[in-house]
């Protein structure tokens, strides 16, 4: 489709020949040749423009008459109250506080109409029933995709159709029943490698060094007990993870935090000044461009991006000279995709790196979490703690573990299910309106942008009940589905044919993730300014977890 700046320059030269021939004489311009009346005329037509879809479109939009927030800017709608709060918590005070059937309209930059999309019914629409009418936006996939590859998570319509189901056998839970081994090793190492940090690390803090490359950021207290940021450690443990099981090769993350593929993350998830300038910039200008600026940031990520891919096209030729040689098959996601002989070589680069990226931020976030729940919630830190030590072998026994031992600790199911709903680690989503199609009867043109905020919906008091803000395990022992009234109450791994592929496989290593860590530790936060949730600085992203990291008091627990 011709976009509109070409529009604008084709009309612009037109104008500019007419004009500069005397075909036709405007009643005012200022004659500075061709060029100069191309400019006038180009910027003549962008104006309107500006002019109608700021201040007119959302007027006249078929639309306006949904409810929305009414305390708008003149010209960029709700987007003080957007970049002044946590991501996605103006929408959790508007899906709470103005009334709506299921869709709320606001307004976000230069007044651009966006739909929050409420209720299950809207909710199973867009999701499920109508899910090809949507698509993820242009400018997110093209952002995004830099770091995961246009893989899975990106394929819109038929070639995702087709992606996820020659993927799928990898994640059916008969599949991932038998990773469980695996995920409770790793859960061990990174336990023993805390152990070992809280005994060996000095009386003061780590430098800034240390910290920055992602390496140490703990701190001795005393001779039992340390002060440990635990970010660091759960995305060390989730990548081992999810190389381990999903592509046959351990990176070896906990032992050695220096290696090529972990650095080349850390580096691309640190938090700068720039990346944040960056982040702004980037909804003025399209990413293709961005990433091309030269910035420091753009270059650690463009390196970083590289290492990822080199490592992916390695593990690759790896598995393939494994199948050539006849060994036995493995079962992990890249072997099935492999074997499903559906990709091409440069395909699987991208779903390598879609799974290596999408399979351990998200699952270290959801651990920050329960550390930062459990540490706020010491009786329901003991239960668990007995429940697991009651259950499961001690690390020291060199015990492994099965799916169905965890599937029989109803307190520990609990504690991680609510622990996914209280603080959902993907915040929000975004989708657009690939045809013009509708939502609950309301009609929704082509172009419309939607937000779909686990945020809001995890915390919507109509879909959970008054005591929706309460951290409290118990819901899901009196009620296998929380107390909620249907599935789409629950938006943390989305659902229907977009929903997270991973979902079993993140449940299975987060449950043993944390019987490890608690089983083992006692802990309570070590700030006490993060007692109040409301107030943490949260890190936007397409994950969300405290900015500074999360810092615990440490103990071992002896007797198991
Ligand atoms: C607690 C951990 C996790 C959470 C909260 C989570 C959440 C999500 C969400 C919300 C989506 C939908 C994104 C969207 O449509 O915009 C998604 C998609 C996806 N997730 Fe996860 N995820 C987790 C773990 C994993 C793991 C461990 C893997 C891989 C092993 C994985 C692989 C994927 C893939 C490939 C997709 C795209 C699916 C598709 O579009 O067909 N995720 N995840």
């Amino acid at each position: 489709m011709v976009s509109k700046y070409t529009l604008f320059a084709v009309v612009a030269a037109v104008v500019s020949y007419l004009v500069g021939n005397g075909v036709i004489t405007p009643p005012w311009y200022l004659a500075f040749g061709y060029v100069g009346i191309f400019i006038e005329g180009f910027l003549v037509q962008f104006t309107v423009w500006a002019f109608y879809s700021v201040l007119l479109k959302h007027r006249l939009s078929p639309l306006r008459h949904l409810p929305g927030p009414k305390d708008n800017g003149l010209f960029m709608g709700q987007w003080d109250n957007m970049v002044g709060e946590q991501l996605g918590g103006p929408q959790r005070t508007w899906a709470r506080t103005i009334p709506n059937d299921g869709i709320i309209r606001f307004l976000g930059i230069f007044n651009k109409e966006r739909l929050l999309i409420t209720s299950p019914k809207a909710l199973s629409e867009v999701l499920t029933t109508k899910s090809y009418d949507f698509i993820k936006p242009y400018e997110f996939s093209v952002g995004i995709g830099r770091l995961l590859g246009i893989g899975v998570l990106l394929a819109e319509g038929d070639e995702h159709k087709f992606q996820r189901k020659n993927l799928m056998p990898a994640f059916a839970f008969r599949h991932v029943k038998s990773l469980f081994p695996i995920f409770w090793s790793k859960s061990v190492e990174v336990v023993f490698a805390i152990d070992n940090e809280i005994k060996n690390t000095a009386g003061a803090p780590p430098s800034e060094a240390a910290i920055d490359a992602g390496i140490s950021r703990d701190v001795k207290v005393n001779s039992d007990q340390a002060i440990v940021s635990v970010g660091q450690w759960f995305n060390r443990a989730t990548l081992d993870i999810i190389g381990l099981a999903g592509m046959g090769q351990d990176f070896n993350a906990i032992a050695d935090p220096t290696g090529d593929l972990y650095q080349a993350y850390v580096r691309t998830f640190r938090p700068s000044r720039e990346a944040f300038a960056l982040q702004i910039l980037s909804l003025f200008i399209s990413h293709a461009i961005i990433r091309h600026l030269p910035f420091k940031h753009n270059r650690e990520v463009n390196k970083s991006v590289k290492i990822i891919r080199d490592i992916s096209r390695d593990l690759i030729i790896k598995k393939k000279e494994r199948l050539a040689k006849g060994l036995e098959a493995d079962k992990d996601i890249l072997s099935v995709a492999l074997e499903s002989g559906a990709f091409t070589d440069d395909q699987l680069v991208d779903q390598v790196m879609t799974f290596l990226a999408a399979g351990h931020e998200t699952t270290a976030t959801a651990m920050i979490w329960a550390i930062y729940l459990l540490g706020l919630h010491p009786a329901i830190q003991t239960r668990l703690r007995a429940e697991v030590r009651a259950s499961l072998p001690s690390p020291d026994s060199g015990d492994s573990i099965t799916a169905a031992d965890i599937e029989r600790l109803p307190y520990l199911n609990a504690v991680c299910a609510e622990v996914l709903r209280h603080h959902s680690p993907v915040p929000m989503t975004l989708r657009e309106a690939n045809v013009n199609t509708s939502i609950q009867g309301v009609p929704v043109p082509k172009g419309t942008m939607l937000y779909l905020v686990p945020w809001a919906t995890n915390r919507d008091p109509k879909l959970w009940g008054p005591d929706v803000d309460e951290f409290e395990p118990e819901r899901w022992l009196r009620d296998a589905s929380g107390g909620a009234e249907t599935n789409y109450a629950f938006l943390t791994f989305i659902h229907g044919p977009r929903s997270c592929i991973g979902e079993k496989f993140a449940r299975g290593e987060f449950a043993c993730l944390v019987a490890a860590f608690v089983g083992r530790f006692e802990f309570e936060l070590a700030d006490p300014r993060m007692e109040d949730e409301r107030t943490i600085p949260i890190k936007r992203g397409a994950t969300s977890k405290p900015e500074n990291g999360l810092w615990i008091k440490t103990r071992k627990v002896e007797g198991w």
